[in-house]
Protein backbone atom coordinates (compact mmCIF):
# COMPACT_ATOMS: atom_id res chain seq x y z
CA UNK A 1 0.00 0.00 0.00
CA UNK A 2 1.52 3.43 -0.90
CA UNK A 3 2.01 5.52 1.85
CA UNK A 4 1.17 9.11 1.99
CA UNK A 5 3.35 10.69 4.51
CA UNK A 6 2.50 14.35 6.56
CA UNK A 7 5.28 17.05 7.63
CA UNK A 8 4.96 18.59 10.92
CA UNK A 9 7.04 21.13 12.36
CA UNK A 10 6.72 22.27 16.02
CA UNK A 11 8.40 25.36 17.74
CA UNK A 12 11.13 25.06 14.67
CA UNK A 13 14.05 27.62 14.97
CA UNK A 14 17.70 27.57 13.74
CA UNK A 15 20.37 30.13 14.85
CA UNK A 16 24.15 30.54 13.08
CA UNK A 17 26.71 32.08 14.49
CA UNK A 18 29.05 33.73 12.35
CA UNK A 19 31.93 36.15 13.53
CA UNK A 20 30.94 35.03 16.62
CA UNK A 21 27.77 36.29 17.01
CA UNK A 22 24.70 34.07 16.93
CA UNK A 23 21.71 34.84 14.51
CA UNK A 24 18.31 33.42 14.21
CA UNK A 25 17.87 32.99 10.76
CA UNK A 26 14.54 30.78 11.88
CA UNK A 27 12.44 31.74 14.95
CA UNK A 28 9.69 30.13 15.43
CA UNK A 29 7.88 27.91 12.70
CA UNK A 30 5.04 26.06 13.03
CA UNK A 31 3.22 23.74 10.17
CA UNK A 32 1.29 21.44 9.63
CA UNK A 33 1.27 19.08 6.03
CA UNK A 34 -0.95 16.33 6.29
CA UNK A 35 -2.13 15.52 3.32
CA UNK A 36 -0.90 15.16 -0.46
CA UNK A 37 -0.40 18.47 -1.68
CA UNK A 38 2.05 20.82 -3.23
CA UNK A 39 3.16 23.46 -0.44
CA UNK A 40 5.23 26.44 -1.83
CA UNK A 41 7.68 28.29 0.60
CA UNK A 42 7.98 31.63 -0.89
CA UNK A 43 10.26 34.73 0.51
CA UNK A 44 12.68 37.09 -0.48
CA UNK A 45 16.52 36.30 -0.70
CA UNK A 46 17.87 35.24 2.67
CA UNK A 47 14.90 34.85 4.61
CA UNK A 48 15.85 31.38 5.44
CA UNK A 49 13.79 29.11 2.44
CA UNK A 50 16.93 26.78 1.91
CA UNK A 51 17.92 26.88 5.61
CA UNK A 52 14.13 25.27 6.23
CA UNK A 53 14.13 23.21 3.51
CA UNK A 54 17.52 21.44 5.12
CA UNK A 55 16.28 21.29 8.28
CA UNK A 56 13.12 19.43 6.86
CA UNK A 57 15.60 17.41 4.78
CA UNK A 58 17.56 16.21 7.74
CA UNK A 59 20.94 17.88 6.03
CA UNK A 60 20.73 20.24 9.48
CA UNK A 61 19.47 20.19 13.05
CA UNK A 62 16.83 22.73 14.24
CA UNK A 63 18.30 24.75 17.50
CA UNK A 64 14.99 24.35 19.07
CA UNK A 65 11.71 22.48 18.12
CA UNK A 66 10.78 19.04 16.51
CA UNK A 67 10.47 18.37 12.70
CA UNK A 68 8.16 15.01 12.32
CA UNK A 69 7.48 13.07 9.15
CA UNK A 70 4.56 11.29 9.88
CA UNK A 71 2.33 8.26 8.11
CA UNK A 72 -1.11 8.64 9.73
CA UNK A 73 -0.04 9.22 13.35
CA UNK A 74 2.99 7.50 13.20
CA UNK A 75 6.07 9.55 13.05
CA UNK A 76 8.46 7.31 10.30
CA UNK A 77 11.99 6.25 11.90
CA UNK A 78 13.86 6.71 8.75
CA UNK A 79 11.96 8.30 6.69
CA UNK A 80 12.68 9.01 2.68
CA UNK A 81 12.72 12.40 1.97
CA UNK A 82 13.77 13.25 -2.09
CA UNK A 83 15.71 16.83 -2.58
CA UNK A 84 15.65 18.10 -5.93
CA UNK A 85 18.01 21.29 -6.35
CA UNK A 86 18.72 24.30 -7.95
CA UNK A 87 21.07 22.84 -9.91
CA UNK A 88 20.76 18.85 -11.48
CA UNK A 89 23.79 17.71 -9.59
CA UNK A 90 23.98 14.38 -12.08
CA UNK A 91 26.85 12.09 -12.09
CA UNK A 92 28.93 13.39 -15.33
CA UNK A 93 30.59 10.12 -15.90
CA UNK A 94 27.30 8.14 -16.38
CA UNK A 95 24.19 7.99 -18.71
CA UNK A 96 21.33 9.55 -18.07
CA UNK A 97 20.04 6.14 -17.58
CA UNK A 98 22.49 5.23 -15.14
CA UNK A 99 22.22 8.51 -13.11
CA UNK A 100 18.22 7.60 -12.89
CA UNK A 101 18.97 3.86 -12.16
CA UNK A 102 21.91 5.37 -9.11
CA UNK A 103 19.87 5.16 -6.52
CA UNK A 104 18.65 2.07 -6.89
CA UNK A 105 21.71 0.22 -7.29
CA UNK A 106 20.44 -2.28 -10.07
CA UNK A 107 22.44 -3.84 -12.48
CA UNK A 108 20.10 -3.35 -15.29
CA UNK A 109 20.14 0.49 -15.69
CA UNK A 110 16.97 0.02 -17.89
CA UNK A 111 14.77 -1.82 -15.24
CA UNK A 112 10.78 -1.16 -14.86
CA UNK A 113 11.01 1.63 -13.05
CA UNK A 114 14.08 3.82 -14.91
CA UNK A 115 11.90 2.75 -18.05
CA UNK A 116 8.99 4.26 -16.56
CA UNK A 117 10.64 7.29 -15.17
CA UNK A 118 12.36 7.92 -18.31
CA UNK A 119 8.73 8.09 -20.05
CA UNK A 120 7.27 10.03 -17.44
CA UNK A 121 9.96 12.80 -17.73
CA UNK A 122 10.13 12.73 -21.90
CA UNK A 123 13.58 11.13 -21.85
CA UNK A 124 13.32 7.89 -23.51
CA UNK A 125 15.19 9.11 -26.83
CA UNK A 126 18.43 10.41 -24.13
CA UNK A 127 18.81 7.40 -22.20
CA UNK A 128 21.96 6.83 -23.37
CA UNK A 129 23.03 10.54 -23.37
CA UNK A 130 26.12 12.07 -21.08
CA UNK A 131 25.01 14.92 -18.74
CA UNK A 132 27.42 17.05 -20.92
CA UNK A 133 25.25 16.30 -23.77
CA UNK A 134 21.90 17.30 -22.51
CA UNK A 135 20.22 20.88 -21.87
CA UNK A 136 19.71 22.20 -18.41
CA UNK A 137 15.87 21.23 -18.97
CA UNK A 138 16.55 18.11 -19.68
CA UNK A 139 19.11 17.92 -16.72
CA UNK A 140 16.67 18.75 -14.23
CA UNK A 141 14.33 16.14 -15.84
CA UNK A 142 17.05 13.56 -15.22
CA UNK A 143 17.20 14.79 -11.54
CA UNK A 144 13.46 14.40 -10.88
CA UNK A 145 13.35 10.92 -12.34
CA UNK A 146 16.31 10.07 -9.98
CA UNK A 147 14.19 11.02 -7.30
CA UNK A 148 11.11 9.59 -7.94
CA UNK A 149 12.97 6.24 -8.49
CA UNK A 150 14.21 6.10 -4.85
CA UNK A 151 9.92 6.67 -3.93
CA UNK A 152 10.43 9.01 -1.27
CA UNK A 153 7.64 10.17 1.54
CA UNK A 154 8.37 13.67 0.70
CA UNK A 155 10.16 15.22 -2.38
CA UNK A 156 11.51 18.62 -1.22
CA UNK A 157 12.49 20.95 -4.15
CA UNK A 158 14.74 23.87 -3.80
CA UNK A 159 14.20 26.77 -6.25
CA UNK A 160 14.80 23.85 -9.49
CA UNK A 161 13.69 26.27 -11.76
CA UNK A 162 15.37 28.92 -11.14
CA UNK A 163 18.29 28.93 -13.74
CA UNK A 164 15.94 27.57 -16.77
CA UNK A 165 14.14 30.19 -19.29
CA UNK A 166 10.81 31.11 -18.97
CA UNK A 167 9.58 28.39 -21.40
CA UNK A 168 11.70 25.08 -20.02
CA UNK A 169 10.36 26.70 -16.59
CA UNK A 170 6.45 26.50 -17.95
CA UNK A 171 7.21 23.00 -19.52
CA UNK A 172 8.97 21.85 -16.22
CA UNK A 173 6.03 23.28 -13.91
CA UNK A 174 3.52 21.27 -16.14
CA UNK A 175 5.89 18.14 -15.11
CA UNK A 176 5.69 18.53 -11.67
CA UNK A 177 1.71 18.87 -11.51
CA UNK A 178 2.09 15.67 -13.50
CA UNK A 179 4.50 13.94 -11.33
CA UNK A 180 1.57 15.52 -8.15
CA UNK A 181 -1.18 13.98 -10.10
CA UNK A 182 0.27 10.28 -10.70
CA UNK A 183 2.76 9.96 -7.43
CA UNK A 184 0.10 12.10 -4.74
CA UNK A 185 3.26 12.75 -2.72
CA UNK A 186 3.91 16.17 -0.53
CA UNK A 187 6.02 17.66 -2.15
CA UNK A 188 7.57 21.26 -0.69
CA UNK A 189 8.61 23.59 -3.57
CA UNK A 190 10.65 26.54 -2.48
CA UNK A 191 10.98 30.00 -5.16
CA UNK A 192 11.12 33.42 -4.73
CA UNK A 193 8.75 33.80 -7.93
CA UNK A 194 5.31 34.69 -7.70
CA UNK A 195 3.53 33.42 -10.34
CA UNK A 196 5.25 29.88 -10.21
CA UNK A 197 4.05 30.18 -6.71
CA UNK A 198 0.36 30.58 -7.59
CA UNK A 199 0.51 28.05 -10.32
CA UNK A 200 2.16 25.27 -8.59
CA UNK A 201 0.79 25.61 -4.65
CA UNK A 202 -1.92 24.36 -3.20
CA UNK A 203 -0.74 26.18 -0.18
CA UNK A 204 1.55 28.78 -0.04
CA UNK A 205 3.60 29.98 3.00
CA UNK A 206 5.25 33.20 2.95
CA UNK A 207 8.23 33.15 5.08
CA UNK A 208 9.49 36.31 6.70
CA UNK A 209 11.93 37.31 9.60
CA UNK A 210 11.54 33.83 10.67
CA UNK A 211 8.27 33.30 10.65
CA UNK A 212 5.76 32.21 8.43
CA UNK A 213 3.86 35.46 7.75
CA UNK A 214 0.97 34.36 5.93
CA UNK A 215 -0.42 31.79 4.69
CA UNK A 216 -3.08 31.00 1.37
CA UNK A 217 -5.05 28.26 0.38
CA UNK A 218 -5.72 27.74 -3.44
CA UNK A 219 -6.83 24.11 -2.94
CA UNK A 220 -9.80 24.95 -4.26
CA UNK A 221 -8.23 26.15 -7.73
CA UNK A 222 -7.92 22.48 -9.45
CA UNK A 223 -4.69 22.20 -12.13
CA UNK A 224 -4.68 23.43 -15.21
CA UNK A 225 -4.40 26.57 -13.44
CA UNK A 226 -4.91 29.19 -16.71
CA UNK A 227 -8.99 28.86 -16.03
CA UNK A 228 -8.80 31.07 -12.32
CA UNK A 229 -6.73 34.14 -13.92
CA UNK A 230 -8.70 36.37 -12.45
CA UNK A 231 -8.63 34.79 -8.99
CA UNK A 232 -5.15 34.19 -8.98
CA UNK A 233 -4.07 37.66 -10.20
CA UNK A 234 -5.65 39.32 -6.77
CA UNK A 235 -4.03 36.52 -4.76
CA UNK A 236 -0.64 37.69 -6.48
CA UNK A 237 -1.07 41.26 -5.78
CA UNK A 238 -1.86 40.24 -1.78
CA UNK A 239 1.08 38.60 -2.04
CA UNK A 240 3.26 41.44 -3.90
CA UNK A 241 2.18 43.39 -1.00
CA UNK A 242 3.16 41.20 1.82
CA UNK A 243 6.66 40.54 0.47
CA UNK A 244 6.87 44.50 0.04
CA UNK A 245 6.32 44.60 3.47
CA UNK A 246 8.53 42.36 4.63
CA UNK A 247 11.81 42.65 6.67
CA UNK A 248 14.10 40.02 5.22
N1 LIG B 1 25.87 27.50 7.33
C1 LIG B 1 25.59 28.78 7.57
N2 LIG B 1 26.30 29.51 8.44
C2 LIG B 1 26.00 30.80 8.69
N3 LIG B 1 24.97 31.46 8.12
C3 LIG B 1 24.22 30.79 7.23
C4 LIG B 1 24.48 29.42 6.90
N4 LIG B 1 23.54 29.02 6.00
C5 LIG B 1 22.75 30.08 5.77
N5 LIG B 1 23.16 31.15 6.50
C6 LIG B 1 22.51 32.48 6.54
O1 LIG B 1 21.14 32.29 6.82
C7 LIG B 1 20.36 33.23 6.09
C8 LIG B 1 19.29 32.49 5.28
O2 LIG B 1 19.91 31.75 4.25
P1 LIG B 1 19.07 30.84 3.26
O3 LIG B 1 20.02 30.29 2.25
O4 LIG B 1 18.26 29.88 4.03
O5 LIG B 1 18.10 31.93 2.59
P2 LIG B 1 17.15 31.82 1.31
O6 LIG B 1 15.85 32.43 1.68
O7 LIG B 1 17.12 30.43 0.81
O8 LIG B 1 17.92 32.76 0.28
P3 LIG B 1 17.96 32.71 -1.35
O9 LIG B 1 16.55 32.90 -1.84
O10 LIG B 1 18.85 33.86 -1.69
O11 LIG B 1 18.55 31.38 -1.74
C9 LIG B 1 21.33 34.04 5.24
O12 LIG B 1 21.58 35.26 5.91
C10 LIG B 1 22.57 33.18 5.20
O13 LIG B 1 23.73 33.97 5.10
Amino acid sequence: MKRIAGVKLEGVAKEYSLNKRNFQVLKDINLNIPDESITVILGKSGCGKTTLLRLIGGLEECTYGKIKILAGEYNLKKPKVGIIFQESRLMPWLTVKENINFPLKNKNHENFLVQKYLKLMGLEEFKDAYPNQISGGMAQRVAIARTLVYDPDVILMDEPFASLDYFTRKNLQEEIIKVFLTSKKNIIFITHNIDEAVYLGQKILILDNGIIRKEYSLKNYEYPRNLFLPQLSEIKKDILNVLCNSLA
